[in-house]
């Protein structure tokens, strides 16, 4: 990606994330909010840490948030953040973070001045490359472009007693969406120019670059996933939103005896069903996490670990040892079901207890374990049977993350 990004010139994107929320009705505001256990904007910055080509990331918090702010790209390792004041309104803000690059910046946090800057709220945490890199180049090419959606609902106006005044066509108006981005001297000069009233009541920056630097922007249809989290229902949204992302790929770590591998390949054949990838890896193989992250060339956030019955739960205790030794579990929780095979004869009472134990130890960093019982004392018709109950179980284990099911042994 770096290399579509090269005729580019230096960019950079300002993020404001200086409001109060008001609307989604929380103390905090809306961006500090948790999805998924991690603050909004956290997500959101990770999207623009992805694009290596986005040199300085400037995100705009009001003062009383900035030791917040600070924590957090401390705890989650964020990079190239620089920390700006906010304003009154979300124009002001915005201004406030274009000014770290201009030339009359005088203090020592003036960075240099980028050919392109994006801005994009802090509340939009979904945004790719490939689309940011597309607005960019955009703004590069015509001075200004913006993301647009079709009109869910038609717009109209009602008269100061209440009635409709008008309405406009939908099918000729568009959503103004985020990202847009700019020249930055297109986007600064128009933010030196315009009036108290655009700063104060003003929604749209694209209209700035239009009425005072004479700019027609580009308006490009973006992704579906573009919304501002606004009302407290987006915050469901966005969380479901992840949860679907990080539940597409899964690895199961067998033991290579023969009933686990034989329950290892029912569980691969059915779950393959439900993911977009599906590896399995013997225990002996992933000793070390560079040969775990080779197997998805990336990050795998759920894992299903096949215990045999004599080695009770050495396999599900060494894959969260391997896992704790990562920072895999920092930006999520991953998901380890910790799948046990029993006969008729086995106790489930010392496992309920065993997963418990194990569980309690692997949230603390973020593990979420579960537990499930596959009983292999049946003939092959019925273990087929019992491993699609099975199947059922762990997607919905998965999909789910449900920290109040930590520790529960599930018998399929
Ligand atoms: N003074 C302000 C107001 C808003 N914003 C930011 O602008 C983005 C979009 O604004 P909006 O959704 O309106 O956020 P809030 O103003 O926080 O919400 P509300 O209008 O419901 O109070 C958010 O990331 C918000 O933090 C900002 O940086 N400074
Ligand atoms: O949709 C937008 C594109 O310009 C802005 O995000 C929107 O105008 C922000 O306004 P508000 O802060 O009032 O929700």
């Amino acid at each position: 990606m770096d290399d579509a990004a090269k005729d580019l010139g230096r960019c950079a994107v300002v993020l404001p994330a200086g409001g109060c929320g008001e609307r989604l009705g929380s103390l905090t505001p809306k961006q500090f909010c948790t999805v998924l256990g991690r603050p909004l904007i956290s997500h959101t910055l990770e999207a623009f840490e992805r694009a290596s080509w986005i040199k300085d990331i400037i995100v705009v918090v009001a003062s009383e948030s900035l030791d917040l702010m600070k924590a957090i790209i401390h705890k989650y390792g964020h990079q190239r953040v620089t920390l700006v004041k906010g304003g009154e309104t979300r124009h002001r803000s915005i201004f406030n973070g274009l000014k770290v690059f201009s030339e009359n910046h005088s203090d020592d946090t003036a960075i240099d001045k980028p050919e392109v800057v994006i801005i994009h709220d802090a509340v939009r945490p979904f945004v790719d490359e490939d689309f940011l890199l597309q607005v960019a180049k955009s703004a590069k090419q015509h001075g200004a472009a913006g993301a647009i959606r079709p009109l869910v609902s038609t717009v109209i106006a009602s008269s100061s007693d209440g009635f409709l005044d008008y309405s406009l066509e939908r099918a000729r108006h568009r959503a103004s969406e985020m990202p847009q981005a700019f020249q930055y001297d297109v986007i600064y000069r128009a933010y030196l120019q315009c009036t108290d009233y655009d700063l104060d009541f003003g929604t749209e920056c694209l209209h700035l670059a239009l009425q005072y630097s004479n700019v027609k922007a580009k308006l490009l249809e973006g992704p579906p996933d573009l919304w501002k989290v606004t009302y407290k229902r987006d915050l469901y949204a966005a969380e479901s939103v992840i949860k679907e992302s990080i539940s597409q790929q899964l690895c199961i770590v067998t033991n290579v005896k023969k009933e686990a591998i034989e329950v290892g390949f029912l569980l691969h054949e059915n779950l393959k069903l439900h993911y977009k990838q599906v590896k399995a890896v013997s225990s002996s193989m992933c000793k070390t996490i560079h040969h775990l992250q080779n197997i998805f060339h990336g990050q795998c956030c759920n894992f299903i670990c096949i215990n045999v019955k004599d080695l009770d739960f050495e396999e599900t205790q060494n894959l969260v040892d391997l896992l704790q030794t990562t920072n895999a579990s920092i930006s999520y929780p991953l998901v380890i079901v910790s799948v046990h095979l029993t006969t008729e004869d086995s106790s489930s009472g010392n496992k309920l207890s065993g997963v418990r134990k194990l569980a309690k130890e692997a949230h603390k960093s973020n593990i979420l374990v579960y537990g499930l019982l596959i009983n292999i004392d049946q003939d092959k018709v019925q273990l087929q049977q019992t491993v699609c109950e099975g199947t059922a179980i762990i997607t919905a284990l998965i999909k789910d993350r449900n920290p109040a099911l930590v520790g529960q042994l599930m018998v399929a």
